[in-house]
């Protein structure tokens, strides 16, 4: 691509390498339409998901799948997968696939299929949003739903029409960029705890969402504009842990419906069973679950659903220089548990949760 926009000004551009075009959203867009089945997936899996915040649709919304998406075709293979098992345990949990193409790092590392799709240190933002779309639209055609974190907040105007559950993560929800961003977007937004643990950044982040703002951002045809946005009353707390303790317990979660009482917000809080919450070492996630599925057997109504950190194979992997040495099905980011220990911890929770949560609904 043409690197032609950057003007040539020492002291303004001093530490700028490139402006490389883009294609517009709209371009994008038209070149990879959404149309029906995958259209109609989008359409029910929000109203699914309003329906389960409203407490019209009594299941636990369960948003899994991998850490990243690094490798289309595994996690093609993945959501196959995890639509035959979603169809099997409908009557129970609503499964919306994790599809996370933007990673906030801690510092420094490989930011996700969209930033990097070549994992090469490339860059080749166009290719990779172009990739991510093709991989939602693959998604949503088999039916399944999509989640997604919204990191950069151009990408939605790209991708967003694909996804039915967005999450706002422990690193920005802090941010105004992203609260405005969120209040704006059509789909449910979960906000995530800060890192250090704490609930009133979320609790803050959902009461700035669900009022309009007014704030710089981009129109479809890529032209800067001025956003304006009516509030979104579906944004919720998602407990994830805090860089001190997990935040899963009976009692983390009475603090936060006090905290979401206190600031006169709906009780609704997902649960994390991955990050804080397990310490990163996903053989706990089970147990993070387990916890959760007690929870509401013992009466919780507040626990809308949870979310888990799942792939093909267990664990992790470093990204290698030679990448045809990468694990098939394994993640690049952080841990996830396998398959089996994924289908058995859903089958699980749903045996457990079967008669239990009609009642739960007004
Ligand atoms: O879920 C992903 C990670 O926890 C997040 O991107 C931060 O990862 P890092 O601490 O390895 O940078
Ligand atoms: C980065 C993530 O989570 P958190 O923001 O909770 O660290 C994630 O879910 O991928």
């Amino acid at each position: 691509m043409k690197r032609d926009l950057l003007v040539v000004d020492e002291d303004n551009h001093l530490n700028l390498a490139a402006i490389d075009p883009m294609p517009s959203p709209a371009e994008l867009r038209t070149r990879l339409p959404l149309a029906a089945p995958a259209a109609q997936t989008v359409a029910t899996g929000r109203s699914v998901v309003r329906n389960i915040l409203d407490r019209r649709d009594p299941r636990l919304l369960a948003v899994v799948g991998p850490c990243s998406i690094h490798d289309p075709a595994a996690g093609l293979e993945y959501a196959r997968r995890l639509k035959q098992l979603a169809d099997e345990l409908a009557d129970t949990l609503y499964i919306v696939m994790r599809v996370y193409f933007e990673k906030p790092r801690t510092s420094v590392g490989w930011k996700g299929l969209i930033n990097d799709p070549r994992m090469d240190q490339s860059f080749c933002i166009a290719e990779g949003m172009e990739r991510a779309r093709r991989f939602l639209l693959e998604v949503n055609q088999l039916g399944l739903p999509a989640a997604a974190e919204a990191l950069d907040p151009i990408s939605p105007h790209y991708l967003g029409e694909l996804i039915s559950w967005v999450a706002i993560g422990a690193r920005t929800t802090e941010s105004q960029t992203h609260r405005e961003m969120s209040s704006g977007l059509p789909m449910p937004v979960g906000f995530k705890n800060g890192t250090d643990g704490s609930v009133d950044t979320a609790v803050n982040a959902i009461l700035s969402t669900s009022h309009p703002h007014a704030f710089l951002g981009i129109a479809a045809d890529g032209r800067t504009a001025i956003v304006r946005t009516r509030g979104n009353r579906y944004s919720h707390l998602v407990l994830r842990g805090g860089s001190a303790r997990p935040n899963y317990d009976s009692v983390s979660v009475a603090l936060a419906e006090r905290a979401l009482a206190k600031a006169q917000l709906p009780p609704n809080i997902v649960i994390d069973c991955a990050h804080g919450n397990s310490y990163k070492n996903p053989a706990l996630q089970p147990t993070v679950l387990s916890d959760v599925v007690h929870q509401i057997k013992q009466g919780n109504r507040s626990i809308v659903g949870t979310m888990i950190e799942s792939f093909l194979e267990a664990g992790n992997q470093t990204i290698p220089a030679d990448l045809s040495q990468l694990r098939y099905g394994c993640s690049v980011t952080d841990p996830c548990v396998d398959w089996a220990t994924t289908e058995s911890m859903l089958r699980d929770a749903a045996d457990a949760l079967r008669g239990v949560l009609p009642g739960r609904c007004s």
